[in-house]
């Protein structure tokens, strides 16, 4: 599902004064597509994306889902389609510390096979049955990615999903990011990893 922002802004106050994060920013993410947005930290590319899923109103601009105007779109339908359609990882993602590894990746939907496949494929098989809250940070954030592409989704949304894995691991999360693009979903990450904008279509620098 195509991802586009239009001439977004977005301002913040801050000790009393305006601050413009984003100012008509624009971008759009094909189906197919893999993108990583990348720039200093405090650039806005945790803002980029949460305006992107819905979770920040834009003071102007336009936010579309394929045909999908989010404005002009009641909040049910939108959380409709975000849970058939869109995987989401925030940059704090939520992990339920009383459900096991496994729960909490059924939380996001799909099939077993395919929840079992993805912490396979992340190098989680092991630890399926342990309770989240037993496991480390790294661990926790593929538990937040295999959650989110746990249903195929057709539209990607991640902020710093390699943020605190070594260079393997991150490669194992990279690698499931390029085969949801190669399935035809629409993936665009936040990032200061250089292996993950190596391995994108295309680096949007914010
Ligand atoms: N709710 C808010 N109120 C005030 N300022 C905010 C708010 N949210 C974000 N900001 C500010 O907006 C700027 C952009 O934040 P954002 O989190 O989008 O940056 P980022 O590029 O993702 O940074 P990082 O790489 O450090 O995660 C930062 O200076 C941040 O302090």
């Amino acid at each position: 599902m195509i991802v586009a922002l239009d001439g977004i802004d977005v301002t913040f106050r801050r000790a009393g004064n305006d601050i413009q994060i984003l100012n008509s920013f624009s971008l759009e993410v094909d189906d197919g597509e893999f993108v990583a947005l990348a720039g200093r930290s405090g650039s806005g590319k945790s803002t980029a994306i949460a305006v992107a899923y819905g979770r920040r109103k834009p003071d102007r601009g336009v936010t579309r889902w394929g045909d999908v105007e989010l404005a002009e779109t009641g909040e049910k339908e939108l959380q409709k389609i975000r849970k058939t359609s869109i995987g989401f990882a925030a940059q704090d993602a939520l992990v339920f510390d009383d459900l096991s590894v496994s729960a909490n990746v059924k939380v996001g939907g799909g099939t077993d096979e395919r929840c079992s496949e993805l912490l396979e494929s992340l190098g989680l098989a092991g630890f399926s049955t342990m309770k989240a809250g037993r496991i480390s940070g790294g661990e926790r954030q593929r538990v937040a990615v295999a959650r989110a592409l746990a249903k195929d989704p057709s539209l990607v949304l991640m902020d710093e999903p390699t943020a605190s894995l070594d260079a393997a691991a991150a490669a194992l999360v990279i690698e499931q990011l390029c085969h949801a693009a190669g399935r035809g979903a629409a993936v665009l990450v936040a990032t200061h990893d250089a292996l993950l904008e190596e391995a994108a279509d295309r680096v949007i620098e914010l």
